[in-house]
């Protein structure tokens, strides 16, 4: 009997009555927002608001127009002129600017450190990987865990960028084989028999992508266990599968159908990082559960869901790039010969699905799974949120 089924029911009927009227409304064409919340779960938030303004008896209706005037309007259009319509996602559970900026100020000197994006770093800083971390895991407020976090992301970001699809850094279609395989054994060792290690690790030290994966992944390991940092691996090497689908593609001038696409974008996606939202959280799902269909089905649906955000919001970038750029919209629109805007509304639905789906499908899990796994598919929720927040915002898709 798995984990998921030996779990006693907590809260069962009420959970139960809630999934059901999300079923309700859904299936008769009522469409609210995303709920902040993964339904059945309860908010884990590492920093409690604290009061800036007036506190004290007589003092409310100061916090209230305070409030109001800080406060934005909901966002319908995805972020100011990006022409990405609402999407179905949450919004971010926080906004800690103070604390996405030293994750990212103390990311970019680590760049330094391992040679990456030498003589590019403001651009990596006006990126603001740090505030993406700030933002897709609230449970967090430890500023050393989201940075290892961010080790990873921006050393998988590298990889991408200098062996796949940016020739301003160097990539080279003909070149990404031979560069994946070292990148992969940067996070696994190749033990290699005594005469010929000095050369491999030579080998391993002369490219700032295996420094910082190997860097990422050792700063990774403080705090994740055995099992999380084999959780990882797999998800970056299923990565680098996608990296290299996406590379024979272009060499061959191939467009994808869309159902080709969307598969690969399950691999080629944000997995690696949603994989870390236990280490960051301070606990761990155990790998049977992890590893469960069911859990793997709902997570892999939040990651492509997070990766078509990407697509949605990066397709600007994309079309001012030399080379040739992947995404769902331009793939619909080869497939359907329908406008662009018609591919991105095509695109949006795609994504939506995804969301509503993980929503029920990560809903139901929550009331047979373990207190781990409740909290895990809660951060995912939240990771997604984050995630679509930051791609609204950060400069590496709105030119500054
Ligand atoms: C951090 C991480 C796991 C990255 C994975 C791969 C990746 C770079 C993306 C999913 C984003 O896709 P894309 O190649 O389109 O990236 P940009 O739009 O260039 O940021």
């Amino acid at each position: 009997m798995s984990q998921l089924s030996r779990m006693a029911a907590p809260l069962a009927r009420h959970h139960v009555a809630r999934l059901a009227a999300t079923l309700l409304t859904h299936s008769q064409g009522i469409r609210p927002p995303a709920p902040k919340t993964l339904p059945g779960t309860v908010r884990h938030q590492a920093r409690t608001a604290v009061p800036t303004g007036p506190t004290g008896i007589g003092t409310s209706a100061a916090r209230i127009a305070a409030r109001r005037a800080t406060s934005k309007a909901p966002d319908t259009t995805g972020g100011a002129g990006t022409g990405v319509p609402e999407l179905y996602c949450p919004p971010a559970i926080r906004d800690d600017q103070a604390l996405g900026q030293e994750v990212n100020d103390r990311l970019v000197d680590w760049a330094e450190e391992v040679g990456l994006y030498a003589g590019r770093l403001a651009r990596v800083r006006a990126t603001d990987f740090g505030r993406l971390m700030m933002l897709a895991h609230p449970d967090s407020d430890d500023p050393d865990r989201l940075l290892a976090a961010a080790k990873c992301a921006l050393a998988e970001w590298a990889t991408d960028d200098y062996y796949c699809d940016d020739e301003t850094m160097g990539s080279r279609t003909d070149l990404l084989g031979s560069h994946l395989g070292p990148a992969y054994a940067a996070l696994d060792p190749a033990h290699l028999p005594a005469g010929h290690a000095p050369a491999w690790e030579r080998d391993l030290a002369d490219d700032p992508v295996r420094v910082a994966l190997r860097s990422g992944l050792r700063d990774l390991a403080r705090y994740a266990d055995p099992s999380q940092v084999a959780r990882l691996r797999h998800e970056v090497a299923v990565l680098f599968v996608g990296y290299g689908q996406e590379g024979s593609w272009r060499s061959r001038g191939h467009m994808p159908t869309v159902h080709e696409y969307l598969a690969h974008r399950q691999i080629n996606s944000f997995l690696p990082c949603i994989a870390l939202v236990d280490v960051v959280g301070g606990y761990s799902v155990a790998a049977s559960e992890y590893a469960d269909p069911r859990v793997r089905r709902a997570v892999t649906r939040a990651a492509t869901a997070s990766t078509l955000v990407n697509d949605l919001y990066s397709m600007a970038k994309e079309d001012h790039s030399s080379g040739v750029e992947f995404n769902l919209p331009s793939v619909i629109a080869a497939e359907e010969r329908c406008s662009p805007r018609e591919a991105v509304e095509r695109s949006v639905e795609i994504h939506d699905e995804l969301v509503r789906t993980f929503e029920a499908e990560a809903a139901a899990l929550v009331l047979t799974g373990s207190p781990q796994l409740r909290h895990f598919l809660a951060g995912v929720w939240a990771w997604l949120g984050g995630n679509r927040e930051w791609h609204s915002g950060s400069l590496r898709y709105h030119d500054a």
